[in-house]
């Protein structure tokens, strides 16, 4: 089963001295299987990205196991696609270019590159865009040309972190719609990285909201308002229903009490 293991996963970076440590991680345990749409939440600095960039294989834990489909998780692969804030899109090359550059490192041959790269282009709605170069599009086309260039070489997991932070709102709701279609259309395995409770809230099938010093996972929900959305095609009813806005302030609630935490604890430091 496509499934992804993170077990009592701790993480330590060196500090400013010599003898500081950061705990950016500690005793994490995180179960993700396929068709899961997993957000971490939390405040700055309780190892989102850490957490993400473990799964993606760019760094190595300081103990614990990550394991992907029951294997040791080593570097990064292609059974993994990652998508950016910034799209880390290359300017120089059209769309088609773009989406298909993964698999043309992989020696895939044009013609079945090309066809793998149109369907996930369609995927994403740009069909009708393929000569176009990444400068003549907007923001929001660029995030998803970034989406259709990770789905492209089929990976089994999906890992986004703030794909949408430097979008507008109206773009920012209509990529989240555009998310969900996409999950529901591969099944595949997403790990999605937000500082919005609303967003969180609305992609999530499982959310996880973390704490700092150290990062850990505080709280757990499964939830099923993007379920709802995809049955009803109406975010707008969906996000102003009495309970998702009931959820919004609990989570908001936990946040909050941590970023206070946070502050008082820099205060004292400052004593
Ligand atoms: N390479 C590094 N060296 C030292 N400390 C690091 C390094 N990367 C991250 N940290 C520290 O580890 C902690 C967790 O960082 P991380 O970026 O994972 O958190 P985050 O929740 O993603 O934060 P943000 O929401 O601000 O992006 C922070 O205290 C950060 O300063």
């Amino acid at each position: 089963m496509e499934q992804l293991q993170v077990k009592d996963v701790s993480v330590t970076y060196p500090g400013r001295t010599r003898t500081e440590q950061v705990h950016a991680l500690d005793h994490i345990d995180l179960t993700i299987n396929r068709g899961d749409f997993v957000v971490a939440l939390g405040a700055s600095g309780c190892g989102k990205t850490t957490l993400l960039s473990l799964m993606a294989g760019f760094i190595s834990a300081s103990s614990g196991d990550l394991l992907l489909g029951g294997r040791a998780i080593q570097g990064p692969g292609s059974d993994r696609g990652v998508v950016f804030q910034k799209h880390a899109l290359l300017p120089w090359l059209s769309v088609m270019e773009n989406t298909e550059f993964g698999l043309k490192l992989q020696g895939v041959p044009k013609a079945e590159r090309r066809d793998r790269a149109a369907r996930n282009l369609a995927l994403v709605g740009l069909q009708d865009f393929h000569k176009h170069m990444i400068y003549q599009l907007s923001g929001g086309m660029q995030q998803r040309v970034g989406i259709a260039r990770a789905l492209t070489c089929n990976p089994a997991m999906l890992l986004m972190d703030e794909p949408m932070a430097a979008l507008d709102a109206l773009t920012r709701e209509t990529i989240q719609e555009l998310l969900l279609d996409v999950w529901q259309k591969t099944q595949k395995m997403f790990f999605f990285i937000t500082h919005s409770v609303e967003e969180a809230l609305f992609l999530a099938s499982h959310l996880i909201v973390m704490s700092p010093r150290p990062g850990r996972i505080t709280h757990r929900y499964e939830l099923d308002f993007n379920k709802r959305f995809l049955q009803t095609r109406d975010a707008r009813a969906v996000k102003s229903s009495p309970d998702f806005i009931q959820m919004r302030e609990t989570v908001l609630g936990i946040i909050y009490g941590d970023e206070r935490a946070g502050e008082a604890q820099k205060e004292l430091s400052h004593v």
